[in-house]
């Protein structure tokens, strides 16, 4: 089950976030279904504002929906919710629950990501068990509060190099610097501005996806995350 998911994982090259802030007045559950209707195969659902009962409920909606759609749920930072609503797996940041305890909370079954920003914590991700890594913030990014300065295509080529796990390129990118972040190795892209804030969210949605994947079959004999 978790290894067919993983296998799920590193095919997807679109990693998609929920940012209700960020979406024009739309809901996250509106946001959810123009990206899964576009063709969005990862969804992160990530929501900082909230309470934990509009979480739980949100949540539950958009796990039967991925499900509709065949698509990999990860929740943000909330380990309990994630475990409530059977999502696919969370993703956890270095000022999170260290990742061994979110594990013996969570079991093997559920995927887990870590956010890394440097090679130390690249290495340490692989010690720890993470299913895969987050790498950034590539470029400049105005979505996070407190995030760290950019660590741009330096540490990628070091992810790129040496990561033994999958690995989720993130911060600041968006349909028209992609490419760069392509060349430099990166397989599987998270956006979340760039899609949610997005007039037509289904078009744009479909036009990275394009445009990864014409990537995709034009270098690469791999698939999906790095
Ligand atoms: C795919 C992915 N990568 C990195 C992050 C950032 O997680 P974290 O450092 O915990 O910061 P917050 O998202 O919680 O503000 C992410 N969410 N997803
Ligand atoms: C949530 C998050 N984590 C980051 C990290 O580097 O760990 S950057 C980031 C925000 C990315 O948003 P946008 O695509 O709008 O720039
Ligand atoms: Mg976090």
């Amino acid at each position: 089950m978790k290894a067919e998911k993983l296998r799920l994982l590193k095919e997807y090259n679109l990693y998609c976030i929920t940012a209700e802030n960020l979406s024009r007045g739309r809901s996250n559950i509106e946001v959810v279904e123009k990206m899964l209707k576009s063709g969005v195969k990862i969804i992160q659902y990530r929501e900082k504002k909230k309470t934990l009962r509009e979480k739980l409920l949100e949540c539950e909606k958009i796990r039967q929906m991925t499900l509709d759609y065949g698509c990999i749920f990860i929740i943000n930072d909330n380990i309990e919710i994630a475990k409530m609503v059977l999502a696919d797996g969370v993703h956890i940041g270095q000022d999170d629950y260290p990742l061994e305890r979110v594990r013996d909370f969570l079991g093997e079954e559920y995927i887990i990501g870590l956010s890394t920003h440097s090679r130390e914590q690249l290495y340490d991700a692989h010690k720890i068990g993470a299913d895969y890594i987050g790498v950034g913030p590539i470029f400049k990014t105005f979505t996070k509060e407190d995030v760290c300065d950019p660590v741009g295509f330096e540490y990628l080529d070091i992810a790129v190099k040496e990561s033994k796990l999958p690995f989720v390129t993130i911060g600041g990118i968006k349909e028209n610097n992609v490419e760069n972040v392509l060349k430099r190795g990166a397989k599987c892209i998270a956006m979340v501005s760039e899609i949610v804030g997005a007039e037509d969210i289904e078009g744009k949605g479909r036009a990275i996806l394009d445009k990864l994947n014409n990537w995709r079959d034009k270098n690469e004999n791999s698939n999906g995350l790095c």
